[in-house]
Parts: structure tokens; sequence; C-alpha cells
């Protein structure tokens, strides 16, 4: 497996300056099984405040499952999981009960699924899908939630003249616009993607990335993206973690793993998409 920053036998490089600082989030030897089939066979992961860190690999190579792990909506038979929050002591994530994690989720993290339907409440309008988020939060006034509600619609460079939508009624690239500004409502401390962008136009899935890639710049979001597609890694992650079959195989700079890619599985997959 290369970790590291360098090619064998090349001089060392620095880490970037995001690497030097502590650790936001970290999962040590994660395993988890569904029946017979071994989905993550002990994963580490660190993430570093304010990086974007892509995972990409092949259909069942575990990232889904991973990502559902780290929005505590499921738990694993081995493995340790910490967020370094202000508010949070060192305990082991998967150690809370259901409802502390359930809280956790839905105050701290942020998600995109691939599909709307996971991330969205189809018979609430925009603007409702928001309010609900910040209703957990204890926002209790209408005109502050809707207030609330747009600003985080236009974060997400949603059209808020239709926020008062149902999802079904808008198209796919602004029903992942709703699920961003419902995932970033709460100002979470983790941004998990989960394929944002596949289930759209190569057009379409431009104007998202553009968002997602601002949204980054102007308010050093820590994220996590999933995602197959080798270009929309490229475009938005600092480092790059290549997993097959439940394992990581290779992980760095997202640079310096497309151009010189250690793995034969990641020389494969950088090879098959020039
Ligand atoms: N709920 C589940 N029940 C049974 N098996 C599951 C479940 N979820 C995932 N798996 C299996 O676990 C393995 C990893 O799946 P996972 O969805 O994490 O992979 P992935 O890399 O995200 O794949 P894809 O890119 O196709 O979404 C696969 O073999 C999958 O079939």
């Amino acid at each position: 497996m290369s970790t590291a920053f360098a090619a064998p036998g090349a001089i060392p490089r620095q880490p970037p300056l995001l690497m030097r600082t502590p650790p936001l989030l970290t999962m040590r030897g994660i395993e988890k099984r569904y029946g017979a089939v071994r989905a993550l066979g002990g994963v580490d992961v660190t993430v570093y405040p304010g990086e974007v860190l892509g995972i990409v690999g092949e259909s069942g190579s575990g990232k889904s499952t991973l990502l559902r792990l780290m929005n505590l909506e499921d738990t694993p038979e081995k493995g340790e999981y910490r967020l370094a929050l202000p508010d949070q002591d060192d305990t082991d994530l998967f150690a809370l009960d259901r409802f502390q994690r359930r809280m956790l989720r839905a105050l701290r993290i942020g998600i995109v699924y691939q599909n709307p339907h996971l991330g969205l409440l189809m018979d609430h309008t925009s603007s409702g899908n928001i309010a609900e988020r910040l209703l957990i939060a204890g926002t209790r006034n209408f005109a502050t939630l809707r207030e609330k509600a747009q600003d985080a619609l236009q974060a997400s460079e949603f059209p808020v003249e239709r926020m008062d939508a149902l999802p079904m009624q808008l198209s796919g690239g602004m029903q992942q616009r709703v699920q961003l500004a419902k995932a970033i409502a709460l100002e979470p401390a983790l941004l998990l993607l989960d394929e944002p962008t596949t289930s759209l136009d190569v057009s379409v899935q431009a104007l998202v990335l553009d968002t997602l890639k601002r949204l980054q710049r102007d308010r050093r979001i820590t994220m996590v993206l999933v995602s197959h597609d080798l270009g929309v890694i490229r475009t938005l992650a600092d480092r790059v973690m290549v997993m097959r079959g439940g394992l990581v195989v290779e992980q760095g700079l997202t640079d310096q793993v497309f151009q010189d890619p250690q793995h034969p599985y990641t020389q494969q997959l950088v090879h098959a998409k020039l």
C-alpha cells in the first residue's frame, strides 16, 4: 500500500499544510460484514480539517458502506470512530447509544446522497426540508426558519424563488442543491457526499461541482466525497483513497496518485480513464 507523499526513491515531500493540524476525523480498523459479504475488511481513515478526501473504487468496494458508517447510520463489527469537535470528548462514536448518534448526525454531519429520495422528504417543500433540519437544532420562529432556509438555499445556489416547490417539481440538479442546502444549513463539521453528481447530465454536473468548489473555498467545509468518477475526484479532492474489495489499496495527494499511481489497481483505474 502506498501512503507516502513520494514515490519510492524520491525525496520525501512535506505533507500539505492542512495535514499538519490534528485530524478532524479518525477511523481505525473498521470491519463491516453483511452476512457472508465482507464490505470492509479493516479500514483506517484520517480526515484533516478543511480538506476534501475523495474515495474511489469499483462498484462493491465498500465506499458507500464507509460513508454510511461516517454518518453514524450503522455500526461496524469492529473499529473505532472519533470526531474532534469542540464539545465532544474522545469517545468512540460507535459506543454512543442510538439517540446520541442520531443527534450528533443531525447536528454535526451533513450528507448528500446520489438519490434525492434518500436525502429529502418528498412531501415537504424545499424550504420545509431545510426547516425540518433547523427545527432539530431548536429554531422555532417561523420567520427565522424561512430566513435561514433561504440563506442555505442561496449558499447552494438554488433559485430561491422555487423554495416553496416540492422536490418532484424540481430538476435533478435543483434537487441536489436542496439536499446540499439541507446538509449545510447547520454548518456541519463534516460534509459527506455520496456520488452527488452521478445521476446528473454532464453540464448540470459541472455546475453543481462548481458550487461545491465555491462552498469549500469560501467556508473551508471538511468534506468526504465518494465517486467512481475520477474527473469529479480530481476536481474537488485534495487527497484520494483508492478502495478495492473492502480495503484501501492506495492513498495520497490526488495529483500524485493520479500522475504516479503505485498500486496495479490504481494504475488500471487511471489508465482506463485516459
Ligand atoms: N444493506 C446491505 N445488505 C447486504 N449487502 C450489502 C448491503 N450494503 C452493501 N452490501 C454489500 O457490501 C459490499 C460493499 O457495498 P458498497 O455499497 O459499500 O460498495 P460501493 O463501493 O459503494 O459500491 P457502488 O459504487 O456500487 O455503490 C457489496 O458487496 C454490497 O453488495
